[in-house]
């Protein structure tokens, strides 16, 4: 293991699960479970816990009732215990405000966790010790839906873009891609700590907000069986863009609308970013095939709308504005601006 370039830093693993609040838990499970696949590792009065065919620890998205519809936290997991007392110190020096949660006061089947509020404004969780649930990847009885394997990436919407690379970095996330301007302006970037395109990525927006959760698919077929299951059952107005091939991480993609209007993409085939030496690759915000390859316009809705996010106390956080607005850059498929 080479030495750590972020020696402060907790040695992040992966992008591992989020806590959404939702307004109405048997509409939010036909969405999740029915309709994507997900399966249901725990659920009591007031949340349901659920996983991915592949993945192995207890939950990857954690589904509370609540009044608002609105993003708890997202949370990472790190390598050793010793990992969550170093972000517990991180986040302090950074003066940002911090919970240290011992097992049994947090999510259910997490063990000791620090929760934060990021500099940009993000409830940020992150963990080592988490219940292991038995092994589904060879249960393909139990695959429904549109199959969904794990959750691969959180998307947030955050108005300083150049803070949030800055942020990233500074936790030891490397970069797959950019969107840039013509002068190098950062309108979006990709993170990761996984060896594949992102776990984070930035979307130029107001924010603190959530812009989308990314779940994966093994194959493409499934995210096209998806988008039929909606049509089939009159419920296409939850399919907000897609199906499509992206050129930022070359991944085939769906995005939907949950009850909520929590945004969720399913996402296929991105690509291995393991080598030390792996470079950034950069787009140029004027190129209309960066976000969907074959040009096909990127819809108002997508740039503008994303799901609020909580303090640590459970209230709604405000939002900034943002510095630039990649909707406003005049792209010939977007027809935006
Ligand atoms: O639309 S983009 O090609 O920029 C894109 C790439 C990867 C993603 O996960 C995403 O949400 C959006
Ligand atoms: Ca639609
Ligand atoms: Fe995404």
């Amino acid at each position: 293991m080479t030495t750590p370039s972020y020696p402060n830093a907790p040695d992040v693993i992966r992008s591992a699960y989020a806590q959404l609040a939702v307004t109405d838990l048997g509409a939010a499970r036909w969405f999740w479970v029915d309709m994507l696949g997900f399966h249901v590792q725990y659920e009591d009065a007031g949340s349901l816990y659920l996983r991915g065919t592949d993945e192995l620890t207890h939950h990857s998205l954690v589904l509370r009732k609540a009044v608002i519809a609105a993003l708890d936290h997202i949370a990472y997991r790190v390598r050793t215990p010793e990992d969550v007392d170093k972000a517990e110190k991180f986040f302090r020096r950074l003066g940002r405000p911090v919970k240290r949660l011992k097992k049994g006061d947090g999510t259910h089947g997490v063990g000791d966790a620090v929760r934060v509020i990021d500099p940009l404004g993000f409830p940020v969780e992150f963990f080592h010790e988490i219940d292991r649930a038995e092994r589904l990847i060879q249960r393909y009885d139990l695959r429904h839906g549109a199959e969904i394997a794990r959750l691969d990436h959180f998307n947030i919407c955050t108005p300083d873009i150049p803070a949030a690379y800055a942020h990233y970095k500074s936790l030891g996330f490397g970069c797959s891609e950019t969107i840039e301007g013509d002068e190098h302006e950062l309108y979006a970037a990709w993170m990761y700590r996984k060896q594949t395109v992102h776990d984070v990525a930035f979307t130029g927006g107001a924010g603190p907000r959530l812009h989308h959760l990314g779940v994966a698919t093994h194959e493409s077929h499934q995210v096209l069986r998806a988008a039929d299951i909606f049509g089939s059952l009159r419920k296409e107005h939850h399919i907000e863009r897609g199906p499509g091939r992206h050129g930022v991480s070359n991944a085939f993609y769906l995005y939907l609308r949950d009850p909520d209007g929590h945004r969720v993409e399913i996402y296929t085939s991105d690509y291995y970013t393991g080598d030390p030496d792996h470079e950034t690759y950069r787009w140029n915000v004027h190129d209309d095939r960066r976000r969907d390859f074959w040009g096909n316009a990127v819809i108002e809705s997508w740039y503008k709308e994303a799901t609020p996010v909580l303090d640590l106390d459970g209230r709604a956080q405000p939002v900034s504005d943002a510095l630039l607005d990649e909707s406003a850059v005049q792209v010939g498929a977007d027809g935006l601006g």
